[in-house]
């Protein structure tokens, strides 16, 4: 039995194996045109019926083998969009093939594409579109099954305006120009098998440069030398990657720095990462994220959650990877400073939702939840944590290491749940180090995957980092008594990190007015909920800017991802 409470679809009767896109990009109209076909294969007898999630998608016609087929979109559920039901001719037996066409186009108010005004990109002469997929939103980009527990491989024909590029989460393969049409047309492949939440396309005036044997960065023109230099090390993060676990499968791994909009600091879909313009620093000081999204290539990727309840073993394996590939790099001072970052965050997410919140368990219960209306630190930082522990318990990386590579062998191309990741884990240590089997049992494994609230256990990392801000906030707070502010000047912080440095978190939660046209200038210049989503909440919170929150948000919600734009509504607009 295949378990999916944020899917419609009925995936206990048929499976999607392979999907075939034919998207025409239309900018006058914001839709796009498109026909997919998708291979399937019936899992039990008697299939009568296929049902596929959609949400904001105009139907045109289904067809099987040529035959059109009975379809009805089924009232709008809020949270899961509209489940498309299709009639098929005959009823089917266990291990049936078959094919059904879907002509559709999307629509504007769809939640995966965002649709950008030449004004909202950088050039700001061309129109630009982006898709975001994860967790639920392939279903506003194509009808299909968008469940994390099946994986297809794809092909795509993308045909856009001549002076733009198309890419997306796969190998390009072909490139022609249609002059009738002054378009041009884009061929992909994707042919490892990925889950649906992991297409992705981008379209717009796209340029790349080579910054490695198998990485290109796209950007827009006036970005890229910025781009290539500061995401120079990116083949030295694979090459880790690859020590710390298996050769890279993807063939490239490319980078793509999208507009300002962009929601989150990077989405990890494959062949192509998509990462936040806030990542050019200049110093190389946020590359981290680049660390992360190349460590999705394995855990997240390769071996994926078979459902979002199970979203830590995405992302705090990922993180986990990620703190061990910068620790390589850079030495474990500040890999282990981003592990006490990582622990406030969580504190912090705690603290929002509640420490009783069933949603800050490691493994929540998502049935009848939006996976965004879930979305916090949890799965990324107590899942985080959860492994640095068991390394701990069972010896340390040298133990531990090695059981990171059988993890990846044993469940690459592969759907898991916590059960299965547990099994193998325990399978794993019992048959290389028995000796360690009674460190396993001995965690508290109800506490940590099922508890709301902080971890059952708190990690030791190493503090210098942490200490030279603790002790600069120490000295800052004995001022304020004695007015001897004289002392302090902006070399205090010339030598900390960003991570070291949240100035204006720190100046809302203090009630410092003066801050809010920073604020605001911050909030309206990029969209990455990371950041905007904490400060308008902060800055509703305090004495004066709570009406400057709202009318912010109001006069800009079109700048934001609709992904973002919903959330931040919920934030500070919808609050009780
Ligand atoms: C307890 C949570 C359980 C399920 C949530 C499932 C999915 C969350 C969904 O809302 C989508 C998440 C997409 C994340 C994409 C990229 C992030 O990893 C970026 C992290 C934040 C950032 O760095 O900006
Ligand atoms: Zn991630």
């Amino acid at each position: 039995m295949i378990y999916d409470p944020n899917t419609l679809s009925n995936i206990n009767e048929v499976k999607t194996t392979h999907i075939d896109l034919n998207f025409n990009v239309d900018f006058e109209r914001k839709i796009i045109d498109a026909l997919v076909t998708l291979k399937l294969v019936t899992l039990v007898d008697n299939v009568e019926q296929v049902i596929l999630d959609t949400r904001c998608l105009n139907i045109k016609s289904v067809s099987c083998s040529g035959v059109q087929l009975k379809h009805q979109l089924a009232d709008r559920n809020e949270k899961f969009g509209s489940a498309l039901h299709i009639q098929l001719n005959n009823k089917l037996s266990a291990n049936t093939e078959f094919d059904l066409v879907v002509n559709y186009n999307t629509l504007e108010q769809g939640t995966a594409v965002q649709w950008l005004e030449p004004i909202q990109t950088t050039g700001k002469s061309h129109p630009y579109l982006f898709t975001q997929c994860q967790a639920i939103h392939a279903r506003s980009l194509l009808p299909c099954q968008d469940t994390p527990a099946f994986k297809i491989s794809y092909n795509a024909i993308v045909e856009v305006p001549t002076l733009l590029r198309a890419l997306m989460s796969a190998i390009e393969v072909g490139e022609t120009i249609n002059v009738q049409n002054n378009t041009k047309i884009y061929k992909f492949e994707q042919t490892i098998k990925i889950p649906s939440y992991l297409i992705a396309l981008a379209v717009g005036n796209l340029v790349g440069k080579e910054i490695g044997p198998r990485s290109t960065v796209w950007t827009e023109p006036e970005v890229i030398e910025s781009a290539a230099s500061e995401f120079e090390d990116t083949e030295q993060f694979i090459a880790i990657g690859e020590q710390l676990l298996t050769p890279y499968e993807w063939k490239k791994y490319d980078l793509l720095v999208l507009p300002a909009s962009f929601p989150y600091g990077g989405m990890e879909n494959p062949c192509l990462t998509f990462v936040t313009p806030t990542l050019l620093a200049g110093d190389k000081s946020l590359v981290d994220v680049v660390a992360h999204e190349i460590s999705h290539s394995w855990m997240g990727n390769l071996v994926t959650t078979s459902n979002w309840e199970h979203f830590w073993l995405n992302e705090g394996w990922t993180v986990f990877i990620e703190r061990k590939i910068m620790g390589r790099l850079h030495g474990d001072k500040e890999s282990e400073f981003d592990a006490i970052i990582g622990w406030r965050s969580l504190e912090q997410d705690i603290k929002l939702f509640g420490p009783d919140n069933a949603l800050t368990a490691l493994t929540p219960k998502l049935k009848d939840v939006d996976p965004d209306d879930s979305f916090s630190s949890v799965p990324y930082e107590k899942g985080f944590n959860f492994l640095y522990h068991i390394q701990k318990v069972i010896g340390g990386p040298e133990y531990f290491e090695p059981y990171m590579k059988a993890h990846v062998q044993e469940f690459a191309g592969k759907s898991i749940t916590t059960d299965d990741w547990r099994k193998f884990l325990y399978s794993f240590v019992e048959k290389n180090f028995p000796e360690k089997k009674a460190a396993l049992d001995n965690i508290k494994w109800d506490d940590w995957l099922h508890a709301p609230g902080m971890p059952p256990v708190k990690n030791e990392f190493d503090q210098t980092l942490a200490k030279a801000c603790i002790e600069l906030a120490e000295r800052w707070n004995c001022a304020r008594n004695n007015k001897a502010f004289d002392e302090f000047s902006s070399a205090d912080i010339e030598n900390f990190t960003p991570g070291q440095k949240r100035w204006q978190q720190v100046c809302l939660k203090a009630d410092y007015d003066p801050i809010f046209p920073y604020v605001v200038k911050f909030v309206t210049e990029q969209g990455r909920m990371k950041y905007v989503r904490p400060l308008y909440r902060l800055l509703n919170q305090t004495t004066n800017g709570s009406e400057l929150a709202k009318s912010t948000f109001k006069n800009n919600r079109s700048f934001y991802h609709p992904i973002a734009a919903a959330m931040i509504e919920k934030d500070i607009l919808k609050e009780c």
